[in-house]
């Protein structure tokens, strides 16, 4: 390492300690804290941002400082990688190694090992760009530039502020930069707002759905989604959006957002027997969550019932299927292009099993993986098409490059012969979608977009769409423990492996509820075990979650319970 380089990063690191007695990881989704206790973690993650940069041949890399649907008090910080997607998993023990370096030197040390043991060009030579981006969090400003600190404390490396962003947009940024794109906010809109008219175009009978039908009603949990949805909606026809909880007067997330109505299942702040039967969504605190609901008329205004991600992908799923299908449809002037495209669904232990056996029956292939979309989307890579959700509403469709250009030369084969066809139609629609739904991460304003489109496209109310299947009865619980690390699962997190016996004791509970199921894991995101139980009725959901919340608290010990 040069001597410059090494000074600067002495210099500029004493000015960021790590604060004491606390541990960080890059858990489910970064680093996330009590934004008090974060500056030299993003100071830190400044740094190897600009590392991975010059590691990845100076392609753009991102840094997001958000904690989502956390506390307005809490924040954090991520990286995306080139492709717009989350950091390599390799990298995190590197981060983890670096947010918790005791001084200067030991930070100086794990560094100069690293940029070694990958070989990075740590020359000074050559540029690299990182774009920084931050939730409406009061913190996020400082964090900024604690993050500008560490970026520009590596050589030749320039940090780009995008300012006030939704998560997947900052993603979406870095993917787009990476490909050569113009990758502005107004680019971004531009090229969600466009692609929606497409979709609307092509619906076949259009003018279904009455005025009424049209409208939807959106929670902005009081964060940068509600702001950048009132941009949007004005680029948009055939659809009227009201944003409600925008942040001008309400407290971030609280009692507000996608986490808050689905874990809850209660109406978020603002909404009430003023919206029955009106299509409602709600986005997190980032926007790269969304879920809808609807206030029922038979129940109390804060019941809702709720249209979790896992019926967001169910309807991405039918749609897809049917675009696929038509084209694949033997025609005359078939040129044998036909291919069979490889459609697969990535779920994890969350999923409602009643959406796992709806699928199933819809014959697709469905795949579990740990939480966190860093392995969802991992494995919905691997298909030509591959849709992923969690429960939460967290989720994408992800189209294969080697699929769009065989989709590209599909379509141009057909249009060649008959303008209009069945088969070209689909073969648009395909193309559409994969421009509106967020390549590089999920999305809630463009998933927003889609669902919005294929209810156009079938003529179906939130009510129609919601009777695809019933959801099996669930509740989920945190349980403070005294170290959630003792914790440890295996098959994707449906099963304990450590401490001993808990799993035993888990089975037994669960035995005595029909249809029941249960699980537990450590949170990656939050300081608690979560349990999650499924059965055939509330009452027996509740209940087994509660008698597994008091095995985790005899197993695990918290005295809090
Ligand atoms: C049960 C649940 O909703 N878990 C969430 C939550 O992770 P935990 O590791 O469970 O805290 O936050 C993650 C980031 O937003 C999200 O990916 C995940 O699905
Ligand atoms: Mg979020």
């Amino acid at each position: 390492m040069k001597e410059e380089q090494h000074s600067l990063l002495l210099s500029s690191s004493s000015c960021f300690s790590p604060p004491e007695g606390v541990r960080l990881s890059y858990g489910t989704a970064g680093f996330r804290a009590d934004a008090a206790l974060l500056q030299s973690t993003v100071y830190r993650v400044g740094i190897l941002a600009a590392l991975r940069s010059l590691k990845m041949e100076s392609s753009v890399i991102g840094i997001m400082i958000t904690a989502s649907h956390n506390k307005v008090t809490d924040n954090g910080v991520k990286i995306a990688d080139p492709s717009g997607g989350m950091l390599s998993r390799d990298w995190e023990p590197f981060a983890d190694a670096l947010a918790n370096a005791p001084t200067p030197q030991h930070l100086l040390q794990l560094i100069t090992e690293f940029v070694e043991k990958e070989s990075i060009p740590l020359d000074g030579v050559r540029p690299a760009t990182i774009l920084l981006g931050r939730d409406t969090r009061p913190s996020g400003e400082s964090l900024l530039e604690a993050a500008k600190q560490g970026v520009s404390s590596i050589l030749g490396v320039v940090a780009i502020d995008m300012g006030i962003v939704t998560t997947p947009q900052l993603h979406w940024m870095v993917r787009a930069r990476n490909m050569g794109m113009k990758a502005y906010e107004l680019d971004y809109f531009e090229q969600l707002s466009s692609s929606f008219r497409c979709l609307i175009d092509l619906i076949p009978s259009k003018g279904r759905m009455s005025e009424g039908d049209l409208k939807v009603v959106v929670d902005g949990a009081n964060g940068v989604g509600g702001e950048k949805l009132e941009l949007l909606k004005k680029m948009l026809d055939n659809l009227f959006v009201e944003v409600r909880n925008s942040g001008r007067d309400g407290v971030l997330n609280e009692g507000v957002g996608a986490d808050f109505v689905q874990k809850e299942k209660v109406a978020p702040h603002g909404f009430g027997s003023q919206d029955i039967g009106l299509r409602c969504a709600s986005l997190d605190g980032d926007a790269d969550r969304l879920v809808y609901f609807c206030v029922p008329s038979s129940k109390g205004c804060s019941d809702i019932e709720l249209v979790d991600g896992d019926k967001i992908l169910s309807l991405f799923a039918i749609f897809i299927k049917e675009q696929l299908s038509t084209l694949s449809k033997e025609r005359g002037e078939n040129m044998g292009s036909n291919y069979q495209a490889r459609l697969g669904v990535v779920q994890t232990a969350y999923a409602n099993g009643a959406s796992t056996d709806f699928l199933k029956k819809l014959e697709l292939e469905v795949i579990f993986t740990p939480t966190g979309v860093k392995h969802l989307h991992e494995k919905a890579a691997e298909f030509d098409i591959g849709i992923y959700f969690e429960a939460n509403g967290h989720g994408t469709i992800l189209f294969s490059e080697s699929f769009l250009c065989w989709l590209e030369a599909r379509h141009k084969e057909l249009s060649s012969v008959s303008t209009g066809s069945e088969q070209e139609t689909a073969a648009l629609r395909l193309l559409a979608a994969s421009k509106l739904i967020n390549q590089a991460v999920g999305d809630a304003l463009s998933g927003l977009l889609l669902v919005e489109a294929i209810l156009q496209h079938k003529g179906w109310s939130i009510r129609r769409w919601s009777e695809l299947y019933q959801d099996l009865p669930s509740r989920q619980v945190k349980v403070k423990v005294v170290d959630r690390t003792a914790v440890v699962t295996a098959n994707a997190e449906t099963i304990v492996v450590r401490p001993p016996g808990i799993q035993e004791a888990i089975n037994i509970e669960t035995a005595k509820y029909p249809q029941g199921r249960s699980f537990i894991r450590p949170s990656g995101t939050e300081d608690v075990i979560r349990v999650y139980a499924e059965a055939s009725t509330q009452e027996a959901a509740d209940s087994l979650a509660n008698s597994v919340a008091k095995l985790v608290d005899q197993f695990l010990g918290s005295g809090s319970f």
